[in-house]
């Protein structure tokens, strides 16, 4: 394995990096210790690329990889570790690490991988609150930010909105859009924000306090990064580089990727994503309820109990959406989910089926070449 450590910044981190201000706290000892790990060292993940980890320790910072009992015993993608989770590590020759256990998780971000049918794919884990940022100009949408806001609550984090990029337009214009994402979608916080101003900053810093851990979720090009640097002052923890070793020969091209998890000036820790312009829904039948709770509750008058809202006499929904109460975005928005959401099922359950007559046939297969060996 090449070694891809700044090990100075590895002496200038041990000084002041505890596993509190990384965001260690009483949870994760506790599941630590029902999971018997505690003789292993802990660790954090602040970045992941095709299989290889940047871990962070009171120690400083390491590439790590995943030990084979843990490769050979995952069942899917969300057994292996993810940005943002404590990990059991050991150290492994001078400067790299060996991920032994991933501790139990608190919250889990995900959503269906891009181009992958069906499968689900971690964004973060241990997310304490999310911010979901948007442009006001080309990217803006409020059915995103539902989207995003889905996401969250199916994984138990509290969503923040960021309208970024005030600065484009005017302030009448800023506070007419305000007033219609609160109309859309209720008691979400939204925060009208520049990063060229200065708009918005203290509200969004009144959210984030000490040893808690946030997420930027958006599209490419609202700001993200430009935010990062915004929030994180002297812009010291963006450094860190995973290396990626040539596929094949052990050597050639070298990729780098960029640290995930950055320390704010503050304390606050904060988890940079990829864009992502395509959500997938997963399971996300709770997520779906609350944040349609208006629709679900309707619902609930419908004449048939297993009403899909899409023209069935008696329908609650529909007729609240003809008088109003509801409006026709939420219900179209609300209709889009629930069929992605069908899709995901059914391309999961397809995949399982496939799975299983692969393994029938590779019996079978096995059973003929015996035979034909008697
Ligand atoms: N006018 C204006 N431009 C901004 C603001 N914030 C960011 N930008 C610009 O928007 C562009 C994209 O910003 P980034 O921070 O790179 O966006 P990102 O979300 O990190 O994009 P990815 O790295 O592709 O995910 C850059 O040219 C920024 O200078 C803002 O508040 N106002
Ligand atoms: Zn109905």
């Amino acid at each position: 394995m090449s070694k891809c450590i700044n090990n100075s910044d590895n002496k200038s981190l041990k000084k002041n990096i505890t596993l509190n201000s990384l965001g260690y706290s009483p949870f994760f000892e506790k599941r630590r210790r029902e999971s018997g790990l505690e003789d292993f060292g802990i660790g954090r993940v602040i970045a992941e690329h095709k299989g290889r980890y940047r871990v962070m320790t009171e120690q400083g910072e390491f590439d790590a990889e995943i030990v084979g009992s843990m490769r050979y015993s995952a069942e899917s993608r969300s057994d292996f570790p993810a940005v943002g989770d404590w990990v059991s590590v050991t150290e492994f020759g001078e400067s790299n690490m060996l991920i032994h256990a991933i501790i139990g998780r608190k919250t889990v971000l995900s959503r269906k991988a891009v181009g992958r049918r069906g499968e689900e794919q971690i964004i973060a884990t241990n997310i304490d609150k999310s911010f979901i940022v948007q442009a006001i100009d080309r990217d803006f949408s409020i059915n995103r930010i539902e989207r995003y806001m889905a996401i969250c609550r199916e994984a138990g984090v509290e969503p923040v909105a960021i309208l970024n990029k005030t600065d484009l337009i005017e302030k009448e214009e800023a506070d007419r859009l305000l007033a219609r994402v609160k109309a859309r979608l209720g008691d979400i916080s939204v925060i009208l924000f520049s990063n060229n101003n200065g708009c918005g900053l203290k509200d969004l810093q009144s959210h984030i306090t000490a040893n808690k851990t946030y997420c930027l979720l958006g599209s490419s090009g609202v700001g993200k990064s430009t935010l990062i640097n915004t929030l994180s002052g002297k812009n010291v923890m963006r450094t860190g580089e995973i290396g990626e070793i040539g596929e094949g020969t052990g050597r050639g091209k070298h990729v780098t990727t960029h640290r995930q998890l950055v320390i704010l000036e503050g304390g606050g820790l904060l988890i940079d994503n990829p864009g992502m312009r395509e959500i997938g829904m997963t399971d996300l039948d709770q997520g779906l309820e609350l944040t349609f709770d208006i629709i679900s509750e309707v619902a609930e008058e419908c004449r048939f109990s297993d009403c899909t809202h899409t023209g069935e006499a008696g329908c609650a929904v529909i007729e609240a959406v003809e008088d109003g109460d509801i409006s026709e975005d939420s219900y179209e928005n609300f209709l889009k989910m629930v069929r992605e959401k069908e899709h995901y099922e059914s391309t999961v359950a397809e995949k399982r089926r496939r799975g299983k007559s692969f393994a029938k046939m590779v019996k079978q297969v096995k059973k003929v070449k015996e035979n034909r060996r008697r």
